[in-house]
């Protein structure tokens, strides 16, 4: 088989008149910046990147060396090209403009530099994930607010996950595509295109040390699937939690699957635990490119006007059925009180 390369890929994308030149660069200079965080992330001990960072970020909590070196990384990599107007990031309070001594270009981009911090230091898969926005017409100073748009104006999303093999998952809202990076050469190379995970799948995703917490239509629906055979949905379910979100995600496109984050009582004041802009709307594109579905457990994540950059939420994402069947428990419990 000939092999494509990422570059390859995005020339095609181009004289398809998918993205333009400026997105084309902005998606390099990101893949660029994650071969550095892999190549840090492959270092381990060795490369004095594991353990806490001593600082703490906006979501109050503590930072570890690497989320702190993959901030760094990434910003560094964005700010020369011209491809882009501002940054933000959830290790970051406030969006971070381009320098003025570089040109500007017409998008935004968002990033959680590091995916799974908890999976660090115990030599478990983390990941990068990213999300694109144009940035306003006549805007030369992008603050919060410019990149309040929902998910649905996504011009792009991806992310990368440090596992066995690094591996980056790309949409343009043309499909999901998949590329593994070739170490020997440094060069990411097509492995999946038009990746499309099944509907149904018998296997789920959720932190089951919460489950006292949660609300009552979510207790229903894992209850039911732990009852396997011998309840409701006559069949078993198998349960995986890598606990970095980048690898159950990188799971369901791979082999499907649904995943939970689900709101429960002790994170309801903060309306739920991953964040919209840089975790769960990224993702639900790339979902839903893949033929999948991503909600809150009550609306499509991809339809929510955000009110926040660091705004957090419920994530119910996955193979179609099972998020259909979550969220629907969710609604009727609604419509019941
Ligand atoms: O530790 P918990 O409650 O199982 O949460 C795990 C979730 O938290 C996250 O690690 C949050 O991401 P960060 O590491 O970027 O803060 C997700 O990747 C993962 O799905
Ligand atoms: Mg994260
Ligand atoms: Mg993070």
């Amino acid at each position: 088989m000939k092999s494509i390369s990422l570059i390859q890929f995005l020339i095609e994308e181009r004289r398809a008149g998918r993205i333009n030149a400026e997105l084309s660069l902005l998606i390099e200079v990101v893949a660029r910046a994650c071969k550095r965080i892999a190549v840090a992330t492959n270092k381990g001990a060795l490369g004095g990147v594991l353990g806490e960072a001593g600082t703490g970020n906006i979501q109050g909590e503590a930072q570890k060396k690497l989320d702190v070196i993959s901030n760094e990384i990434l910003l560094e990599a964005n700010a020369w090209g011209g491809q882009l107007a501002a940054c933000a990031s959830e290790e970051m309070e406030d969006p971070q403009p381009i320098p003025d001594m570089y040109p500007k270009g017409n998008h935004l981009l968002l990033f959680d530099p590091l995916d799974g911090s908890s999976n660090i230091d115990v030599n478990i898969s983390v990941g990068t994930i990213f999300s694109i926005l144009r940035c306003p017409d006549g805007v030369t100073e992008p603050k919060a607010e410019h990149f309040l748009q929902p998910g649905t104006t996504q011009l792009g999303a991806g992310y990368v996950v440090y596992g066995p093999a690094t591996v980056l998952v790309l949409t343009f809202g043309h499909g999901t595509h998949e590329f593994t990076l070739d170490r020997e050469v440094g060069s990411f190379i097509l492995s999946r295109r038009d990746i499309r995970i099944p509907e149904e799948t018998g296997e789920f995703a959720i932190n089951m040390s919460n489950q006292r917490h949660w609300e009552a239509p979510m207790q229903r629906y894992i209850g039911e699937l732990l009852a396997g055979k011998d309840g409701p949905r006559g069949r078993d379910f198998n349960m995986r939690w890598v606990a970095s979100m980048v690898a159950d995600v990188h799971r369901i496109i791979t082999r499907g699957g649904v995943f939970f984050y689900p709101l429960d009582a002790k994170i309801k004041s903060k309306g739920g635990k991953l964040r919209l802009m840089y975790e769960a709307n990224p993702m639900a594109m790339i979902i839903e490119q893949a033929g999948g579905a991503a909600t809150t457990g009550r609306e499509r994540i991809m339809g929510i006007q955000p009110s926040g950059l660091h705004q957090r939420v419920p994530v119910f994402l996955g193979s179609k059925k099972e998020v259909e069947v979550a969220t629907h428990y969710h609604v009727e419990a609604d419509a019941a009180v």
